[in-house]
């Protein structure tokens, strides 16, 4: 059978991952993460499956940002030793996670210079995501030059929201001229995850809250594969408590450090997107930091946690009022599926909503979709790990194929 090599290129506000498959084959055959981009302490993994032989290179190495990032990706691909390509131009389709496709940008497309202006304009609404996507655009464009470039948008999903979820209430133009409205995020995670979901408890018509906990964190509520209402807006900073963004807010915090202490439209931004979260509670945003602090008996992070759990309650709470009760609710992303002590948190005095945890079932590291809820529990809890980039392959596929 022909194999289409297909590389996927995931770029989130920490991270990178990206997997090379050899389409139709949902295994890759070279797969990377390179996690703390910006921070100190970078680390590299890549992996390599072949001839039935799996061989991992580790790395440890600062990486100021996501073109260095980037970077250090295609070398990795490339070059020999690590490299699984003798060539780049075996590379047929780069397919790129864009997280903010706006009003215009709602379906998975190939790339254009039109398309790169548009990801361009949307710079302010995902200040953390699109302008990394474009850097890994040109990066691809420059290395893999005969490949279809395609991008697959996190808002693609939430695309059917109701009004009454995606509307804000200020005056109506403000949606009319200028797009202000909630467009939602993660959406490539929550429609693999919650697919995932539906096919193990075999119920087309779950209602499904799923929680994407990574550095950034996200929530939706979904009914028989449609998402219904989500946690994040106009960008990927409201909802939740993240790694190092606020998530929820009185709009007058932001007119009081305006108006009263002379914060200028940059240092608000940086403040609320770089600098808050739980880096801005605790001093760190990767939550094996904070977690080892709580072992060591940190009062300071022991509350921002229980803060970060209690936001994501209060949200579920929100969310079985949407769907009148869930089936399910799903664990997912860096957080979500490692965090035992977090995912405790969050089901702690749930049963109310028909949440009982196991609390053993919990603590299982086994690989794959699990049930971690006791026999009794009315709401199943999954732990779903996500695969953005297989979910990506699938979308490019069916744009250029059209399977
Ligand atoms: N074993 C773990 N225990 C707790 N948290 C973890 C663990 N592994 C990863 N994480 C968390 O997952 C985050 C990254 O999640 P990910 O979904 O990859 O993020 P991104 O938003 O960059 O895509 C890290 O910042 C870290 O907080
Ligand atoms: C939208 C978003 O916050 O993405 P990530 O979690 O990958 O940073
Ligand atoms: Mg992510």
């Amino acid at each position: 059978m022909h194999k289409t090599n297909l590389l996927v290129i995931n770029s989130g506000s920490s991270s990178i991952k990206y997997q090379l498959f050899q389409m139709p084959s949902p295994e890759p055959v070279c797969s990377g993460l390179i996690e703390r981009i910006g921070l100190t302490g970078g680390i590299i993994t890549h992996k390599v499956w072949q001839k039935g032989k799996e061989t991992t290179t580790n790395l440890q190495q600062d990486l100021a940002d996501h073109e260095a990032g980037m970077r250090l990706a295609a070398k990795l691909l490339t070059q020999p030793g690590t490299g699984i390509l003798r060539d780049p131009a075996e590379v047929a389709i780069v397919g790129h996670r864009i997280v903010h496709g706006g009003e215009t940008l709602t379906k998975t497309t190939v790339i254009t210079p039109e398309v790169k202006a548009e990801i361009k304009k949307l710079f302010p609404l995902a200040p953390l995501h699109n302008p990394g996507h474009y850097k890994g655009i040109e990066v691809a464009e420059a290395v893999f030059k005969q490949a279809t470039q395609v991008a697959v948008f996190d808002t693609a999903f939430h695309q059917t929201l109701p009004p009454k979820a995606y509307l804000y209430a200020i005056p109506d133009h403000f949606y009319k001229d200028f797009g202000i409205r909630v467009y939602g995020f993660h959406g490539t995670s929550h429609k693999y995850v919650s697919a995932r979901a539906m096919e193990f408890l075999d119920k087309p018509d779950a209602r499904i809250i799923s929680m994407h906990l990574g550095n950034g964190c996200s929530m939706a509520a979904i009914q028989a594969g449609r998402s219904l209402d989500t946690s994040m807006g106009l960008t990927p900073l409201d909802g939740l408590v993240m790694g190092t963004r606020c998530g929820n807010i009185d709009a007058s915090v932001i007119l009081y450090l305006i108006e009263q202490q002379g914060y200028t439209s940059e240092r608000l931004s940086d403040l609320l997107n770089k600098q808050s979260g739980m880096l801005g509670l605790t001093g760190h945003s990767d939550m094996r930091d904070i977690g080892r602090l709580i072992s060591e008996g940190d009062e300071q992070a022991k509350l921002a946690y229980e803060l970060y759990a209690y936001r994501i309650q209060k949200f579920i709470g929100a969310y079985s009022a949407v769907l009148s009760g869930a089936d399910a609710i799903l664990f997912t992303g860096g957080v979500g599926e490692n965090d035992v002590r977090l995912r405790e948190m969050v089901c702690r005095d749930m049963d109310w909503c028909g949440i009982a945890l196991d609390p053993e079932k919990n603590k299982s590291a086994a690989p794959g979709i699990r049930e971690i809820n006791t026999a009794g529990s009315r709401v199943k809890v999954l732990i779903v790990p996500t695969n953005e980039e297989l979910e990506i392959a699938h979308q490019c596929m069916e744009l250029l194929h059209k399977k």
